[in-house]
């Protein structure tokens, strides 16, 4: 069966762990210091239940509560990463901004969306709750899960995890012969 391709963009605030995310799956390393995203588009292939995808995540430039969506994350574009910081009430607050917006711009109620809590392992510094995490994601009907690029944990089953959503959301559409954007 040829790979399907797929493409997801990673939104968030600045330094939530996007890049380290994206990094942490494609090449199973994590890198410690910060360097701000411009925006850079990474490519993984993924074996899920059976199937190839080619899958291209999109790394985005932090966002803030200001900031215009544009149309080339909107268009073409299969599944979202919503990823805030645990350790980070703004980084929750704009996750929350940015899903507005982007709602908006699609014209949709519904799209292909994990929602993600990192920087788990920071115990300490920790701001948001797990339930605040999963208030959220309920209210957005979305999935939810909370990750450490740090220490690589969950970070694979929620790219996953997007497949899986992006399947649901398509899937059916594809067996009748239409094709996703
Ligand atoms: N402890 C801990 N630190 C993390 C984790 N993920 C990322 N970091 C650190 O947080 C900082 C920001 O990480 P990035 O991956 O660059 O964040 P980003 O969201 O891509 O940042 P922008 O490019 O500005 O949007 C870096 O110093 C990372 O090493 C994590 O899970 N745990």
């Amino acid at each position: 069966m040829p790979a399907k391709q797929r493409k997801i963009v990673i939104m968030g605030f600045r330094a939530v762990g996007k890049s380290s995310l994206v990094i942490q799956f494609v090449e199973n390393q994590f890198v410690d210091s910060y360097d701000p995203t411009i925006e850079n588009t990474f490519e993984k292939v993924v074996h899920y239940r059976g199937q190839e995808y080619l899958t291209q995540l999109v790394d985005t430039a932090g966002q803030d509560e200001y900031f215009l969506m544009p149309q080339s994350y909107t268009v073409g574009i299969h599944g979202y990463v919503m990823v805030y910081s645990v350790t980070s009430m703004k980084s929750y607050d704009v996750v929350k901004v940015i899903y507005d917006k982007l709602l908006d711009q699609l014209g949709a109620n519904k799209v292909p969306i994990v929602l993600v809590g990192n920087k788990r392992d920071l115990h300490m510094q920790r701001v948001v709750t797990l339930e605040m995490g999963k208030k959220l994601a309920s209210q957005w009907n979305v999935a939810f899960v909370e990750s450490s690029a740090k220490q690589n944990e969950e970070v694979t089953p929620f790219f996953q995890r997007v497949l899986q959503e992006i399947e649901k959301h398509y899937g059916t559409q594809e067996e009748s012969g239409c094709h996703i954007l």
